[in-house]
């Protein structure tokens, strides 16, 4: 006996493929005869009762948009223990026997603290970051990927015609999985996350120096979010060089735009996922991706799973960009 009343909800941050992943849970609990209710906002949805139910075509004409159709929060209300309860009830008056929450690693926090209260949860991740250890992919990360790089690109345009060195900060507050990959796709001369501490002069002013000394004259830097002071870096790097800097901050650029091909994909895969459990009455899961397959986790033991950096990687970019 499966869930017969399920509920979909976007929390945390916004993604690209967020809505792809609404529309897969959506369309598959139908096509399993479930009643299927769309959560407004998050947590808060279903703390104020802001939640409606949904039709094949309620989710029609969304796949292809970024940002999420059914919006989304960060709720402190709903992280207390009566706030748990309060949308447990809400959940047990309208009969919705499981809950999908798409988000990042606080959300499934709160999915885990939902099932505990009885409603069986399945989280999916949805983050630009790329920061759940569980899973090698996260829902709008590939998305995120390629606007940084693009916005990079354009910002080389300009960098090179004035000879200068551009300092550009990409999201990732404790991963720095989104530097990693631009500063790799860009070119960047030196990258900076959170996981990794660095030496300025060794491995900024030293490798822009060697690198002038064989005739390179315009630099790019990338610096993760987490690891910060971009402005200041970039007065240091102008100062130490006397190469001209700028510095630019492409925030929530990274967040929105229309979601790419594998962002679309993966979302709807793992939509059907969450939903499939759900049908045979497993909560308290978070679908994964690990290499190419779909598969899940206890939400426990996911949220206590060590993110690896990819440190040989690291090392790897480090040797093409000179
Ligand atoms: N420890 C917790 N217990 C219960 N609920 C939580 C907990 N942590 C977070 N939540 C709920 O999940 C919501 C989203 O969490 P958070 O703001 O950490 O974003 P996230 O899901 O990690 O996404 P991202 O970091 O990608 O933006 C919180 O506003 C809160 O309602
Ligand atoms: O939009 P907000 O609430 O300022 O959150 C920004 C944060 O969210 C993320 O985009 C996703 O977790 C981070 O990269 C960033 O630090
Ligand atoms: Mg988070």
């Amino acid at each position: 006996m499966g869930a017969k009343s399920i509920a979909v909800l976007t929390s945390g941050g916004d993604a690209p493929g967020m809505n792809a992943a609404v529309r897969a849970v959506v369309r598959s609990g139908l096509s399993f005869g479930m009643k299927v209710y769309g959560v407004m906002r998050g947590y808060n949805g279903l703390l104020n009762g802001d939640l409606h139910e949904m039709s094949m075509r309620s989710v029609s004409d969304i796949i292809q948009h970024g940002g999420t159709a059914l919006f989304t929060a960060r709720s402190p209300e709903f992280n207390t223990p009566e706030g748990v309860q309060k949308a447990a009830a809400t959940c047990r008056n309208l009969g919705i026997d499981g809950v999908v929450v798409i988000g990042g690693d606080g959300s499934f926090r709160g999915a885990r603290d939902l099932t505990g209260a009885g409603v069986l949860c399945i989280g999916i991740p949805g983050t630009i970051d790329n920061d759940i250890a569980c899973t090698d992919y996260t829902i709008g990360y590939d998305t995120a990927l390629n606007t940084a790089m693009e916005m990079i690109d354009r910002i080389r345009d300009t960098t090179e015609s004035h000879d200068r060195c551009s300092v550009v900060e990409v999201m990732g507050r404790r991963c720095g999985d989104i530097a990693l990959h631009t500063g790799i796709a860009v070119g960047a001369i030196a990258t900076l996350v959170p996981e990794i501490p660095y030496d300025f002069q060794k491995d900024i002013v030293d490798r822009m120096k060697a690198a002038q000394a064989t005739g390179k004259k315009h630099f790019i830097v990338v610096v993760a979010e987490g690891v910060g002071k971009t402005q200041e870096i970039t007065e240091r790097i102008q100062k130490e060089t006397g190469i001209e800097s700028r510095a630019t901050i492409l925030g929530h650029v990274q967040r929105g735009g229309s979601p790419t091909l594998r962002d679309r994909v993966v979302a709807s895969r793992m939509g059907y996922h969450a939903v499939e459990l759900l049908q045979k009455s497993v909560g308290n899961r978070v679908v994964a991706m690990k290499g190419e397959q779909i598969v899940d986790f206890d939400i426990t033991e996911a949220l206590n799973m060590p993110r690896v950096f990819d440190e040989n990687l690291y090392r790897i970019s480090a040797k093409l960009s000179i």
